[in-house]
């Protein structure tokens, strides 16, 4: 199948919840960009949702689309059933929280907190009573009444996030909300963001391109690539069994090789794959079943290195390359190693340093090769 082929939406492969929110075939044209096409997604109740890709591939504008900032020119969203469409945002029941904060300077932090409470023109009691439940539960209380500027990043988007909450929208749309936080603040406001979701039950969905902050928030991770859904599934569905080389690249299955499939000799339903200068591998379990041309994506980690041997016979359950080691370096917890071999430069991990200059087979084992036919070879 040419990618052309595929079609645009990928199928869950987990059930969804009592779906909240659907996405319907929506089509959204930015200027001369067509950002998506046909797209459909459907969100379940209480569900942590997070869109994740790389720069420029549309998760800002889906979420705006979500939102009713941007208005498709086809397709449809509803909410419970109900088509929301044509609805200006405010009336969604939906909260957005940008990555820049948002927040207006001159307003304390309660003031900031309350301020989608005024304009719904509660009562100032409820709207107090309601600010101190907020403050209390993003752990802001007494900070009150500081303005924006007397804060850290982290009270900052804290205080983005109480305003959101405030309004007890249906669903919490986070766009990059953590992406101005530094690395370690990050961390705390990733977890207590997650815990709060899931103690609200309030249905949340998360615009990242940050791999490891959606595999640790998400229930689910849609992966957009170009605008079109490249996978949708459980942070384990998507790690462990990616749809295509695209998402098994962008899950840090980083590493690329060109093999070519052929039966194996036993006749036994194992394929024979081959990289350029390797040894041929018999394997059992990986796709595709077709022999061909096709491609192959591991994981630093997944592979080992060994001493050069001379083998050239067939080996069961892993593939193996002859290689020299370049750059070695110590990320922490084990070394990384650039090994040249004949099918290319590969990035390898292991609990060792091999010095550069060493003789060494890469093997590469079965269970972490995810094998794809390519559609271009
Ligand atoms: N107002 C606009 N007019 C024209 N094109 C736009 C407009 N806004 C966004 N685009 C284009 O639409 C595409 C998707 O943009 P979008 O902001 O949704 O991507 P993104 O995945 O959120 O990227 P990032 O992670 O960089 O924020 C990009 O090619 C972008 O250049």
């Amino acid at each position: 199948m040419k990618p052309s082929d595929q079609p645009l939406v990928a199928t869950p492969t987990t059930p969804v919840r009592q779906p909240l929110l659907e996405v319907d075939r929506a089509s959204v044209r930015l200027g001369n960009t067509q950002v998506f096409d046909n797209l459909s997604l459907t969100v379940g109740e209480g569900e942590f949702v997070a869109l994740l890709g790389s720069s420029g591939c549309g998760k800002t504008s889906l979420l705006r689309t979500i939102a009713g900032f941007i208005q498709p020119r086809a397709g449809t969203v509803r909410v419970r059933g109900r088509d929301i469409t044509s609805e200006p945002p405010d009336r969604r029941g939906m909260a957005l929280v940008f990555q820049t904060y948002a927040l207006w300077p001159h307003m304390t932090v309660a003031q900031n907190i309350g301020y989608g409470l005024k304009l719904r023109r509660l009562p100032r009691a409820e709207i107090a009573a309601k600010v101190a439940e907020i403050a209390a539960l993003l752990g802001l209380s007494g900070l009150e009444e500081r303005k924006p500027a007397a804060l850290s990043g982290g009270q900052r988007q804290r205080v983005a996030l109480g305003r959101a909450l405030a309004i007890s929208p249906d669903i919490l749309l986070l766009d990059e909300p953590l992406s101005n936080l530094d690395a370690r603040i990050r961390l705390t406001v990733r977890q207590e963001i997650s815990a709060l979701q899931r103690r609200l039950g309030i249905t949340a969905i998360h615009v990242t391109h940050d791999r490891e902050e959606a595999m640790v928030m998400a229930d689910r991770i849609v992966i957009l690539d170009a605008g079109r859904i490249a996978q949708i599934g459980t942070p384990e569905e998507v790690y462990n069994q990616p749809a295509s080389a695209f998402v098994a690249a962008f899950m840090g299955a980083e590493n690329r090789l060109r093999l070519n499939a052929g039966p194996a000799t036993e006749g036994d339903g194992r394929l024979r794959l081959q990289a350029q200068g390797g040894t041929p591998a018999l394997i059992a379990t990986v796709r595709p079943a077709v022999p061909g041309p096709c491609i192959a994506h591991f994981r630093s980690e997944a592979a080992e290195l060994h001493e050069a041997s001379a083998a050239a016979e067939p080996t069961a359950g892993f593939l193996a390359l002859p290689g020299e080691v370049g750059q070695v370096s110590f990320p922490g917890g084990f070394w990384r190693h650039v090994v040249a071999t004949p099918a290319g430069a590969l990035v390898v991990d292991a609990p060792k340093a091999w010095p550069a200059g060493s003789k060494v087979d890469v093997h590469i084992p079965q269970t972490g090769l995810f094998v794809f036919p390519d559609e271009q070879g």
